[in-house]
């Protein structure tokens, strides 16, 4: 809703009030249109100011009516109304002014804003676009390039920074609604036609800004529709009358809206929210487990991983002690890890990093931290070696985390004096960059151990996500049946282009090789070696512990190419460290060769069937995830794959997707994929997906409530 009061000297306050953002539900729009007439009406009233309830102005539309019909009165009109008001009216911006919000002051006359507020137009976001106005309004205030800018990125800027573009009349470190209030008095009675944005003309685009522009976000989105439609929308505010502009606007709208994309992104905005609502098996969850503050914290191991794990804790403002055994490394690490420090602050508009390192090549120095990250090799005995060394150095109480990317939390938690204050905490490379971390919880780890790695995470700008303990926890886990897939595919016929290829095309930053290139294919084949597939004394059959095996990737790293790093792998590239890849003969007819011995006959494989046995097998995966309870819902695992896998944020998450594709499709083509290939395990589809298409495929909303209950009656 929206109150209405009459302020000493004839201004009208019109307050929004929709906790916590005041977003502009149908009851707030039908408050604002009642009260504007309200102001409009009463001849004592000269001037209007509208602000937001609880320090926040309005963080746009509800997202959450988009689900269903719209009802209230629309947006559009609603802004004109305020825009044609002949009394001055002025937006006073406390905390957000985001989409719609903006959209809704931008009708105003005049700007106001607090210096620590933040505006945006995000709806790229939401696969939208500013659909109530703002992409024909806000290029007639600032201009093209920086309306192009805001809009395509859906960034959010600070209020020195609007103020600098034009968006704001003035900024203020006092009360922002007295400063409104005074405002409006003073202008009262000025004409208002040159505030009235519609009223004005747009910049053409002379240099053709916009077609160029174009080129660049089609290359970029990676199939995203919605930063192209904002571009489409700018070119017509830049060529056409405002009028004919809003329904240029209103048509690109409409098919957003009704694109599966946009409802994907709103899921992906929402699943977001929901992992920080964690809950483990237990009970435990995160309105019932306090987290214990860290200021001090020690990092073991200062390889790739523990690097950037230093920065991360650093630029939270806490105390780091990193130590590293080996002398070389620690000689390199205390050059490069000051050096991202201070970069990264810089990127992110600090100007001294708060946080103290130090660095040691003795484990005795941790024994006065809070909390430890092992980052040491992915070596079982070298890391229970690092744990036992550590819990008799720490004090009790010390929190003591892995950072390894699949192994056995609970074999580690074994080894200390407290395993209930023993969970994973695994980043993804590179650690101070990547948005993701999963919290391992282990079947001892106490819920005060997962909420303070849960809330430290929060802390670094994380979105942190809390899964059980199984081999490769869950991002890793479902990238398994993934990857050897694309390696099967190569098996048949295929190349490694082809797969990359169909991958990108689904909106993969990079395909599977061109990504094993970058990270080095001596990791898989470590891990493999750690499993017993491969290494000395491993047969080299193409089946091994009982099920198809694939020995290319072994083969190749064995070869010496191990990717960017050699300068040679699935691809070649122009030396080592090169980032170009091409195409490399001696890839093909390696494969031919492998083929060759092993009587194999390639065949064609078309774009569909790549995406088909590598998605299908991954989301299959993730199936058996849920039904093993190691993941609390299918957001868990859509937030895990968006923000630590490059999953195309637009298709939602691999469970998302599954539910648009349809679930009785996917139920139906893994059947016939493990048909074929009867002798690979991850393509036999899971307990859970045949459940959920025998009672009428749910949508995915209704999962979680789903796996409950059939975990009570022991469906599962
Ligand atoms: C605002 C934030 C920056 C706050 O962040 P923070 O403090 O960290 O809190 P959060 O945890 O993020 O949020 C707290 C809580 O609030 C919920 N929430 C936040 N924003 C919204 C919102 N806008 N709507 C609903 N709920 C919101 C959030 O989920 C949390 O709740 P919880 O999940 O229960 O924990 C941050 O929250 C943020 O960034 N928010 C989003 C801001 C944003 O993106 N705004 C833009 C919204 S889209 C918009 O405004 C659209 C338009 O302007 C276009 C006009 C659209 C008109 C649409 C209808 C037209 C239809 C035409 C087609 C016709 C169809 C046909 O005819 O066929
Ligand atoms: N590289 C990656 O992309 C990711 C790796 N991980 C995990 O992170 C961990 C570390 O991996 P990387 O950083 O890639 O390895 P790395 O090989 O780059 O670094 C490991 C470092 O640990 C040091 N070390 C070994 N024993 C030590 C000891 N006893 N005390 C102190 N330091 C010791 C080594 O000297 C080396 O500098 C592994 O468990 C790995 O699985 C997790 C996510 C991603």
């Amino acid at each position: 809703m929206a109150t209405y009061s009459r302020l000493p000297g004839s201004v009208a306050l019109i307050t929004l009030q929709n906790p916590p953002v005041n977003a502009l539900s149908a009851a707030v729009r039908q408050g604002i249109v009642d009260t504007v007439q309200r102001a409009l009406k009463d001849p004592k009233v000269t001037s209007v100011v509208i602000c937001g309830q609880n320090g926040k102005f309005c963080g746009g539309a509800d997202i959450r009516e988009f689900a269903g019909p719209m009802l209230g009165p629309p947006l559009v009109p609603m802004i004109h109304a305020i825009e044609a008001v002949d009394k001055p009216v002025a937006a006073a911006i406390e905390g957000v002014a985001l989409g719609g919000g903006l959209e809704l002051a931008l009708g105003c006359h005049y700007r106001i804003a607090h210096s620590k507020a933040l505006l945006g137009l995000p709806e790229v976001t939401l696969g939208l676009l500013p659909g109530a106005g703002g992409s024909q309004r806000l290029p007639r205030l600032i201009g093209l390039t920086a309306a192009l800018d805001l809009i395509t990125t859906g960034r959010h800027i600070s209020a020195a920074e609007a103020l600098k573009l034009g968006i704001l009349d003035q900024v203020t470190d006092n009360n922002v609604v007295d400063q409104a209030v005074e405002f409006v008095r003073r202008v009262a009675g000025q004409p208002l036609d040159s505030r009235r944005l519609s009223t004005l003309p747009c910049p053409p685009d002379v240099d053709s800004l916009l077609d160029k522009a174009m080129v660049k976000v089609r290359q970029r989105s990676r199939g995203a529709l919605a930063p192209v439609a904002c571009v489409q929308a700018l070119m017509a505010a830049a060529s056409l009358p405002y009028t004919q502009g809003m329904e240029k606007e209103r048509e690109l709208l409409t098919t957003l809206f009704n694109s599966g994309q946009a409802r994907a992104l709103q899921y992906a905005f929402f699943s977001q929210r929901v992992v920080g609502k964690w809950s483990l098996p237990s009970g435990a969850s995160w309105d019932n487990s306090a987290a214990r503050p860290i200021s001090k914290a020690a990092v073991i191991g200062l390889g790739t991983m523990g690097r950037g794990i230093v920065v991360a804790l650093a630029l939270t403002g806490i105390s780091v002690v990193a130590v590293e055994t080996q002398e070389k490394q620690l000689a390199e690490a205390s050059q490069a890890v000051p050096a991202m420090l201070q970069r990264e602050a810089g990127r992110r508009g600090l100007a001294t990093p708060p946080g103290v390192i130090s660095f040691s090549s003795n484990l005795q120095d941790v024994s006065e931290v809070e909390l430890v990250i092992e980052a040491v090799f992915e070596d079982m005995s070298l890391k229970l070696q690092v744990f036992r060394h550590l819990t008799s150095v720490c004090r009790p109480g010390t929190l003591l985390c892995s950072n390894t990317s699949g192994l056995d939390i609970d074999q580690l938690a074994a080894v200390t004096q407290s395993p209930g204050l023993v969970v994973g905490m695994h980043f993804f490379a590179p650690a101070h960059v990547m948005k993701l971390l999963e919290v391992v919880y282990g079947p001892r780890s106490s819920p005060e151990a997962v909420a303070t790695a849960m809330q430290l995470g929060k802390r670094m700008g994380k979105v942190s996500v809390a899964v059980g303990n199984c081999p490769g926890f869950v991002g890793n886990r479902m990238l398994k049946p993934y990857l050897e897939q694309a390696n099967f595919l190569l098996e048949e016929g295929a190349t490694p282009q082809q797969v990359d290829e169909a991958l990108e095309e689904f909106g993969f930053p990079m395909g599977v090789f061109r990504m094993s290139d970058l990270s080095g294919l001596d990791v898989g084949w470590r891990i493999r070696k750690e499993a017993g597939l491969t290494g000395p004394g491993v047969e080299s059959t193409r089946t091994r512990q009982g099920r198809r095996y694939s020995p290319l990737p072994d083969q190749v790293c064995e070869a010496g190419r191990l990717g960017q790093k050699t300068g040679r792998g699935w691809y070649q590239y122009d030396g080592p460290g090169g980032r170009v890849a091409r195409s490399d003969p001696w890839v093909h007819i390696f494969l031919e060769a492998y083929r060759a011995e092993h009587d194999l006959v390639a065949r064609s494989i078309a774009p569909e069937e790549i995406l088909e046995r590598c998605l299908y097998a991954l989301i299959n995966e993730g199936f058996n995830i849920l039904q093993d309870a190691m993941a609390a819902g299918p957001e868990d695992i859509d937030a895990i794959y968006v923000f630590g896998y490059g999953w195309p944020r637009h298709h939602g998450g691999p469970m998302f997707h599954a539910g648009q594709v349809g679930l009785g499709r996917i139920l139906e083509r893994l059947q016939h994929h493990h048909h074929n290939h009867p002798d690979v395990p991850h393509l036999k589809p899971s307990t859970l997906l045949r459940r959920l298409v025998a009672v009428g495929s749910p949508p995915v909303q209704k999962w979680r409530e789903f796996i409950n209950k059939e975990r009570v009656h022991s469906q599962l």
